[in-house]
């Protein structure tokens, strides 16, 4: 008796622990057809310690937990062919290699740059099938954004477009908030949030006449306050506000919203040594005396130096987060939020159940950990004493 429970105990641990895991992991959707599934196999534990001997009974029980287990993560797929997306940003980074593995999926792609004449709108060029058309479009210009809007509801009469995928974005500044230049707010707010809505409202009716998919690239700096990352988290913060919104007031429509919080991954924005050697320059440039007096130079020299050497965690491999964009546009079940890369799990654990003190310890530790401003630094003992 004693060992028929111990093997049932063991059993469920196992099986329990495994649901918990791929739930946090969103790798499953607690579904009442999920939950009917664990009502049926409780069930059948029932029948199977009644009637068969305990072996028997644990190998079909257990056989059963693992083929609910593997149907419950199994994310089955829409078929691809005949169904036109439009991406942004797909000169350089996460926006090339998903435009480029959209294409050798079947998708019909209209992927946006900001210069047909880019090294990467050639590389797509010369690399994908007739069923990918380059467009260009700089999402702060309202002009480009419209005549975007009008070419792809002509060409996509037919087809109908099936999905929209936000994910050009930049970031200009790498520095505390007071240092940062209002205009770099607005830089960013005028890519990654104004440009960004603008297409995305200007798309909706073919959207809501498809009951397709809205897939926006934002930014854990847009849940969390990283170190010198404000002007962007800030533009982050606005995107993922307002897609989150469209998640729920679009429902009714059909169209499924997800939203892709990635981790750092090396690509042209992020690890690209001339742009932030030169987005630091203008940034000294751009100081005030009275600032210049109160951080010092060597504080921005030191913040560039710490970010150089995070880019070290970067991960190269891109394919998980073209992996999350290709699931939000092709999954029978999309999920809300998608977390590509590394240590999103504990990052997000720290912010949300953690003390604010602790979760900006880490990000400092994980990221960028300022030193003291030239104003607060101790004086030598030998410096003239202020009267
Ligand atoms: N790389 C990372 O670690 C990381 C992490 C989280 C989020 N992101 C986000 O992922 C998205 C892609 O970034 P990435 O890392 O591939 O960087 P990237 O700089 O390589 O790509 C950004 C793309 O946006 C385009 N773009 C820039 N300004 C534009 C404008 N005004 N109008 C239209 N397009 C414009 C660029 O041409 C480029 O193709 C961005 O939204 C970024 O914020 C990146
Ligand atoms: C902000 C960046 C993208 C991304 O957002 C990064 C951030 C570095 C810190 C960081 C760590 C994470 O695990 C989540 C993403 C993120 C907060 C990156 C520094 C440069 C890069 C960009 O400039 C993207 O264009």
């Amino acid at each position: 008796m004693e060992l028929g429970w111990a093997c049932s105990s063991l059993l469920w641990l196992l099986f329990l622990s495994s649901l918990a895991v791929k739930l946090l992991r969103a790798d499953l959707l607690l579904t009442p057809g999920l939950l009917l599934q664990v009502g049926l196999l409780v069930l059948l534990q029932g029948v199977s310690r009644a009637f068969l001997p305990l072996p028997l009974g644990t190998a079909l029980t257990g056989t059963a937990c693992w083929l609910v287990l593997a149907g419950a993560t199994q994310r089955k797929r829409i078929p691809a062919v005949g169904r036109a997306v439009l991406i942004t940003g797909c000169d350089t980074g996460f926006g090339k290699v998903a435009a480029h593995h959209l294409d050798t999926l079947g998708l019909t792609v209209y992927a946006s740059v900001l210069d047909l004449k880019s090294p990467g709108a050639e590389e797509l060029r010369q690399s994908c099938s007739s069923r990918l058309t380059l467009l260009e479009m700089d999402l702060t210009k309202a002009e480009d954004i419209q005549r975007v809007l009008q070419f792809i509801k002509a060409q996509t009469g037919r087809t109908g477009l099936w999905g929209l995928v936000n994910n050009a974005g930049i970031n200009t500044t790498l520095a505390d908030a007071e240092l940062t230049p209002l205009h770099d707010f607005r830089s960013c707010m005028e890519v990654n949030f104004f440009g960004t809505l603008e297409l995305t409202q200007g798309l909706l009716p073919l959207l809501r006449s498809s009951q397709g998919r809205i897939i926006t690239i934002s930014s854990p700096a847009g849940n969390m306050p990283f170190p010198c990352l404000s002007g962007y988290g800030a533009s982050k913060a606005a995107l993922s506000l307002v897609m989150d919104t469209l998640q729920y007031e679009l429902a009714p429509w059909g169209i499924q919203v997800s939203v892709i919080l990635p981790g750092y991954f090396k690509t042209d924005g992020s690890c690209n040594h001339a742009y932030w050697k030169e987005r630091k320059a203008q940034l000294l440039a751009a100081l005030s005396p009275e600032l210049l007096e109160a951080y010092g130079e060597e504080y921005l020299e030191d913040i560039n130096r710490q970010f150089l050497a995070s880019m070290k965690f970067a991960v190269e491999d891109l394919s998980s987060v073209v992996e999350s964009i290709v699931d939000g546009l092709l999954s029978t079940r999309p999920l809300v939020k998608y977390y590509p890369g590394r240590g999103l799990g504990p990052m997000y654990f720290i912010h949300h159940y953690l003390p604010h003190t602790v979760r900006n310890l880490f990000l400092k530790a994980f990221f960028i950990n300022p030193k003291l401003p030239r104003g607060r630094q101790p004086k030598p003992c030998n410096s003239p004493r202020k009267q």
